[in-house]
């Protein structure tokens, strides 16, 4: 039926098939897309509120379901309709992380209280994105750059417009829970969404090499975190892995992100070209090679992550790094065909 909320929160016309689709949602690769038509646009209601139901959180921390979804649809409508930054990419980092945290290596590692940050966190991630850079906002001297004296602009943002959306009792998810947990859930937040600033990548990088190489590991091969700032490096770098996921989903699906990305910087190299500032890098629509930026973007950033994860979790990533490599010879495969074209080309016109 088309009742007004279906089992999964939201609306929808095609119940059947949304079933099918929620049946993989702890699987790598899920079509987040096909999501996003099947709840008529609402992609990340769905993916957040069934998450919550699977792992029992709204009993958990007394969540009562209508002011979840209350909360829900409000942040989801807070997602700007940018080409990349909106709410399917927040869906898509939710449902990534929800997969991340099934990892056997991390089994009964968190508690509830983490397992809860980490999910709000991905949701929360990059709410009212304006589809623009730190860097262009600080440049521009925009209004979020003079709020946040130029640090970690559009995270700090995302962070305070998310709490700000509780400050309501039909949409404060956090009522029922004790003032002393919600101010550690609420730090834990912070931290991992300060997190998603790709300036602090390479710091975050070095962190989790340093946690591979002195990894403690339970017979069982499940990892040990004795204090507060491991099991927060973990989950900072967890998120970090799911918000730099595309080029490890299938082919189509990462495509698909591609050109959203791109589309999203080009729209930004547009604006600085009006605006007769320089255009930043991978932004500029004319001299621009997709294919090259991405076999760069996945050696440099995505590959050197996403290795060290896997050596984390061994073996529960094996399968997540196969799936970026044949991706990453895709694209390398992309550059040379176009390499060859453009000989082709030249030969033609001398
Ligand atoms: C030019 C290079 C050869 C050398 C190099 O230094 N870098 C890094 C670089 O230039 N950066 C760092 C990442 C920044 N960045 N980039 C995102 C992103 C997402 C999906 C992408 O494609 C596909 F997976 F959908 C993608 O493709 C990329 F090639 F553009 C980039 C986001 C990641 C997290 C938070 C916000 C977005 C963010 O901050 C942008 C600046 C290179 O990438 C290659
Ligand atoms: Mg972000
Ligand atoms: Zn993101």
């Amino acid at each position: 039926q088309t009742g007004e909320y279906y089992t999964y929160g939201v609306k929808t016309s095609k119940p059947k098939e949304l079933d099918d689709l929620m049946e993989d949602l702890d699987v790598w690769g899920l079509d987040i897309f096909l999501m996003d038509e099947l709840t008529e646009h609402r992609p990340l209601t769905a993916v957040a509120f069934t998450i919550f139901k699977q792992r029992d959180l709204m009993n958990t921390f007394s969540i009562c379901p209508s002011t979840l979804i209350n909360y829900l649809i409000e942040l989801e409508d807070h997602y700007q309709s940018v080409p990349y930054h909106c709410k399917i990419h927040a869906a898509d980092v939710t449902q990534s992380m929800h997969v991340l945290l099934n990892h056997k290596a991390l089994e009964s590692v968190f508690d509830d209280d983490e397992i809860f940050a980490a999910i709000f966190s991905a949701a929360i991630h990059d709410v009212d994105h304006p589809g623009l850079t730190n860097q262009y906002l600080i440049s521009t001297a925009s209004e979020l750059a003079i709020m946040y004296n130029d640090d970690s602009v559009l995270e700090n943002h995302h962070l305070a417009v998310a709490f700000k959306l509780l400050q309501h009792e039909k949409r404060d998810i956090f009522c029922n829970i004790p003032k002393k947990k919600r101010q550690l859930i609420r730090t834990m937040v912070i931290d991992m969404v300060r997190a998603t600033d790709m300036s602090k990548h390479m710091s975050l990088l070095a962190e989790l090499k340093t946690m591979v190489e002195t990894k403690k590991v339970a017979g069982s091969g499940i990892i040990e975190l004795d204090s507060y700032q491991d099991r927060i490096r973990v989950l900072k770098n967890m998120l970090h892995c799911a918000d730099l996921s595309n080029p490890t989903k299938p082919l189509d699906i990462y495509r698909k992100w591609t050109d959203r990305v791109m589309n999203e910087f080009f729209l930004q190299g547009d604006k600085e070209s009006s605006q007769g500032l320089e255009i930043s890098a991978m932004c500029d629509r004319h001299k621009a090679c997709i294919e090259k930026t991405q076999v760069g973007f996945i050696d440099f950033i995505v590959h050197p992550l996403w290795e060290s994860w896997a050596d984390l979790v061994h073996p529960d990533a094996q399968d997540i790094l196969e799936s970026l490599q044949r991706n990453r010879d895709w694209y390398s495969e992309q550059v040379e065909n176009l390499q060859a074209l453009d000989k082709t080309n030249d030969k033609a016109q001398n």
